[in-house]
């Protein structure tokens, strides 16, 4: 693998070292060695998959408080998606500051989420699927999200959005929540056990 640490510390496009022969390729994805040599956390609690119908469907921003907060490997499997990470850990010194990354099945790239960011994509074609790995369980009661059209976030998406999930219309703007989020991203009061919230 290809590892690439995009503008905000711990994020990393993550490519594929294909070995080609006349069948096509092969490629390694994932590699607990690897990602630790890369100082990646290479736990993986779910994998998770999402069928989009229509180009223009836009999932975010969402993320899990800490203890609970994920990592998340994300990658398109069929069709193509914009993937944006937005960095919401206080210390950060791109705190706020987003990447934003293609990601398609022909161009086999994954992105690598550290915990405490906010994620969120925008479908590209009709018929895209994502895929992936989650390095924490999927807890409700941990879940945040922020407005894609958030002013302060300054998001830029290509489309027009076509399908939103009612969840995702009615997340708070910064402006309101922020407080309670620098609050609860604080890092190291706390920390991140799979499945035990400490
Ligand atoms: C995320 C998730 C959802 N669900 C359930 C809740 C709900 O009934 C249904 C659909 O959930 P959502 O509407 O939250 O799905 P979705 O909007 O696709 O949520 C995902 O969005 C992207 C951007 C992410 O970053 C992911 O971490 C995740 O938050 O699936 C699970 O059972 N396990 C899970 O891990």
């Amino acid at each position: 693998m290809i590892f690439k640490e995009t503008n905000l510390a711990g994020a990393f496009i993550i490519d594929l070292e294909r070995r080609e022969d006349e069948r096509g390729f092969f490629a390694r994805t994932f590699c607990q060695k690897e990602f630790a040599a890369h100082g990646l956390k290479p736990a993986i609690a779910q994998t998770n998959v999402a069928f989009n119908r229509h180009r223009g469907t836009l999932r975010g921003m969402h993320f899990q408080y800490p203890p609970a907060a994920e990592t998340k490997l994300v990658r398109c499997t069929r069709g193509a998606i914009l993937d944006i990470i937005v960095d919401l850990r206080p210390e950060s010194r791109t705190y706020l500051q987003h990447t934003a990354v293609e990601l398609t099945a022909d161009n086999h790239r994954a992105l690598f989420v550290p915990e405490r960011f906010a994620h969120g994509y925008q479908v590209l074609e009709d018929c895209t699927e994502t895929s992936y790995q989650v390095g924490e369980f999927y807890m409700p009661a941990a879940e945040g999200g922020l407005r894609y059209d958030d002013p302060r976030l300054g998001l830029s998406w290509p489309l027009p959005v076509t399908e939103m999930s009612a969840k995702d219309r009615v997340w708070p703007l910064l402006e309101e929540a922020e407080r309670e989020v620098r609050l609860r991203m604080q890092f190291g009061m706390i920390g991140t056990v799979q499945g035990a919230l400490l």
